[in-house]
């Protein structure tokens, strides 16, 4: 059977009609959902309102996963309800997410895929300003690199959680692939910019291609190519969404060490979310080191709950010398849970400060469970 094309295009226009009352009926219940979250609150409380509910997308995304028949891959069909749910969020209120620039770092990818192309986002200049943004209320959300799968936690990161006030309101996990790009021909490159943590990950790929030329560290990925862009013989390694961002050709792909290379992400806010299926929960605690075994009598008490355990690590306090901070994440419960009151209640018997950093749904890629 032939197939004519205007017979077909047509029916994709039928299709369109019929999609954009759907589309149109979703945002007007969107907006009424909006109103819902307002509805008897007084104006301050009205202006801090969530319209980001990470437990509700995750949700959102398993059942178009589920329901999906093909011919759309999923990942196309997650693309789109992300696109959806992002003009859902822009509808009930402006929201901005601050994020670790300029424009095509890791950090601005992961919000994009977090958030979408409907909210309005700032680029910031360090974590740190990150952190300030919204702690200060310029930003209701922020993103911020927590862990990389081969160069381990982001100390910027857990330093400032020791000092802020803000809490995790979502994870996410971003594939990451390095490129190198450059104006000129790998033979000619005399300088490769990049951030400490990107140059840690291409070790391999530098020490065979690109052997005794200069390595220069730079603030993020995209600040590599930034500069790369303005150099005759400068090479970045970096996203490779800076090609087409700053002007640069693509020389090598993928030139990272380990092919799974991922970066862990926190959504950082005023406030975390209602439990969901599956939660995780980031508790802070100092312990008092003149205590024999305190440590140990700490992670005890996870064991006690029977709490398992996806992340540990340690930062000096701050506050007194040799006074450590310990980072615990635990899975499968919820931060305001009876069993993490008890948790908490426990550790203050022998930790000098205890605090609940975070509680968000587990967003672990499947494969990492
Ligand atoms: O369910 C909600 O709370 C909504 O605001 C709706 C909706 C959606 O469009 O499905 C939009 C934004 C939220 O992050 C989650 C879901």
């Amino acid at each position: 059977m032939s197939l004519n094309l205007d017979t077909l295009r047509q029916q994709i226009d039928s299709l369109d009609h019929k999609l954009i009352t759907l589309l149109n009926e979703r945002a007007q219940v969107s907006l009424d959902i909006g109103t819902a979250k307002r509805q008897n609150l007084d104006p301050q409380e009205e202006e801090n309102t969530h319209v980001y509910i990470p437990g509700r997308e995750k949700q959102v995304f398993e059942k178009v996963t589920r329901l999906n028949p093909g011919p759309l891959a999923p990942d196309s069909l997650c693309a789109i309800y992300r696109e959806i749910m992002s003009a859902s969020i822009a509808l009930q209120k402006d929201v901005m997410v601050a994020y670790l620039g300029p424009v095509g770092s890791f950090s601005h990818d992961a919000s994009m895929k977090r958030f979408g192309d409907s909210v309005q986002y700032a680029s910031q200049g360090t974590i740190g300003d990150v952190f300030d943004a919204v702690e200060r209320g310029r930003c209701q959300y922020g993103v911020v690199p927590f862990e990389n799968s081969i160069a381990g936690s982001v100390v910027p990161t857990l330093d400032k959680f020791v000092k802020s006030k803000v809490k995790i309101r979502a994870e996410t996990y971003l594939p990451v692939h390095h490129y190198l790009l450059s104006k000129s021909s790998t033979d000619a490159i005399r300088r490769v910019y990049s951030h400490p943590v990107a140059l840690a990950q291409c070790q391999t790929f530098l020490n065979s291609k690109l052997k005794g030329i200069e390595l220069v560290s730079c603030a993020s990925t995209s600040e590599a190519a930034h500069l790369a862009s303005k150099e005759k013989f400068a090479a970045a390694i970096c996203n490779r969404v800076c090609a087409e961002i700053y002007g640069l050709d693509i020389l090598h792909a993928d030139i990272e060490d380990q092919q799974d290379n991922t970066t862990r992400f926190f959504i950082i806010s005023d406030a975390w979310d209602g439990p969901t299926a599956s939660d995780k929960a980031l508790l802070m605690f100092t312990v008092d080191h003149r205590l024999p075994g305190a440590l140990c009598d700490a992670l005890k008490v996870f064991k006690d709950h029977s709490l398992n355990l996806t992340k540990i690590d340690s930062r000096p306090s701050l506050q007194r010398p040799w006074h450590y901070v310990f980072f615990v994440e635990s899975v499968g419960v919820h931060g305001d849970s009876q069993v993490m009151n008890d948790v908490v209640t426990e550790l203050a018997n022998f930790c000098l400060d205890v605090k609940i950093v975070g509680t968000y749904p587990d967003q672990r890629p499947q494969d990492t469970n």
